[in-house]
């Protein structure tokens, strides 16, 4: 039987897990906290982040990273972005030298401007053969309700991601594999920041011409910069892509997009981030999306403005007159 560790015991950790478990896998799941790890294992419920969901039996909880990494093929990482350097250099004396690690996160570092896969090959010395990515739309809550979604999972060896692809196939969780890796990460962040700008657009109760434009425009810039990061334009159009974008802009399932509702109505960012109990990475993530476009010379108008208003207080009203007063241009250059 494979033998899974997944680190992180929030929505998507703990609903991946579950995925896992579906798929025949035996499960560990490593927490910080030894009530929930508990509560996880005796009442078979993570009333913190998955409330009403049933975690199966092949899903063990603990806080013991020794443990977690016992015996485990792939290491699945589902911690926010920015703890993930710190948080990977306690776990990795643990793990294997051929365990996969799996990153299910969707961000970039600040100040370094690195993807997650680049942090782990940092941390823990993997080749990119041995680092994959699970991304796609897959709103946690969902999942663990079993609704059928697809994925995908990415790594620069084809042979590791249909290992991992094997491992996480349930009848409601289809994944697709990809050796476009940079694709799949960018994906999965910009989308993020994205959402920030369609929730703030909602908030201000805007329709859904302006959604739909900030949706098509914000995969153009995020295209462009994944062409000028080497990534394969055909995944923006995937799963990884259009699909996360249009499930993200959309639900109000979204931290993301109900972050930027809140915005939009008004609240400061401290108010926001005050009411907002789980990860919504675009807030930090806007930040390094912006540096990664100007270290490459690109230009993405959308994730700028999401920046101003989220980071330099700029009122939405005026971000937005902005964004649509800039030169007239064709719509592919
Ligand atoms: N929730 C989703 O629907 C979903 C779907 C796909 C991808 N993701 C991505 O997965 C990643 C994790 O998101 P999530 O939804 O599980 O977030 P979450 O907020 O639900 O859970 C985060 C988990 O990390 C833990 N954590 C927080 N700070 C930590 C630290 N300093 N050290 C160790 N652990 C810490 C929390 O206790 C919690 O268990 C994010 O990058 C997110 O974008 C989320
Ligand atoms: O809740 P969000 O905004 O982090 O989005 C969750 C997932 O990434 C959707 O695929």
């Amino acid at each position: 039987m494979t033998r899974c560790a997944v680190y992180g015991t929030g929505s998507w950790g703990t609903a991946f897990a579950m995925v896992l478990a579906d798929a025949g896998c035996e499960v560990s799941l490593w927490g910080r906290r030894a009530e929930l790890a508990e509560r996880i294992n005796t009442t078979r419920e993570n009333p913190d982040y998955l409330p009403g969901m049933t975690v199966p039996e092949g899903v063990t909880a603990t806080t013991d990273p020794v443990l977690a990494a016992r015996g485990a093929e792939f290491a699945v990482l589902a911690v926010p972005s920015q703890t993930l350097r710190a948080n990977l250099a306690q776990w990795a004396p643990s793990l294997a030298g051929d365990t996969v690690l799996v990153s299910l996160m969707k961000g970039v570092e600040l100040g370094t401007a690195k993807r997650m896969s680049e942090v782990v090959q940092e941390v823990t010395g993997a080749g990119p053969e041995r680092v994959a990515v699970l991304s796609g739309p897959n709103l946690a809550r969902e999942i663990a309700a079993r609704q059928p979604a697809a994925s995908v999972v990415a790594c620069r060896d084809e042979s590791v991601a249909r290992r991992l692809q094997a491992a996480c196939h349930t009848p409601y969780f289809r994944p697709y594999t990809n050796t476009d890796v940079v694709g799949c990460e960018l994906g999965g962040a910009v989308k993020n920041v994205i959402a920030l700008a369609v929730g703030i657009a909602d908030g201000m109760g805007l329709g859904d011409n302006t959604k739909a434009s900030l949706i098509t425009r914000g995969l153009a810039e995020t295209t462009r910069l994944g062409l000028a990061m080497g990534a394969d334009a055909h995944t923006f159009a995937g799963l990884a892509g259009l699909g996360d974008l249009v499930a993200t802009c959309s639900s109000p399932l979204s931290r993301n997009h109900t972050f930027g509702i809140n915005l939009g109505r008004g609240m400061t960012l401290q108010e926001t981030v005050a009411v907002t109990r789980q990860t919504a990475e675009g807030v930090k993530s806007c930040e390094s999306v912006l540096d990664l476009a100007r270290r490459h010379g690109v230009e993405m108008p959308i994730t700028e403005t999401v920046v101003d208003i989220v980071h330099d207080g700029k009122p939405p009203m005026v971000g937005l007159k902005e964004l649509m007063s800039r030169s007239a241009k064709p719509e592919r250059h």
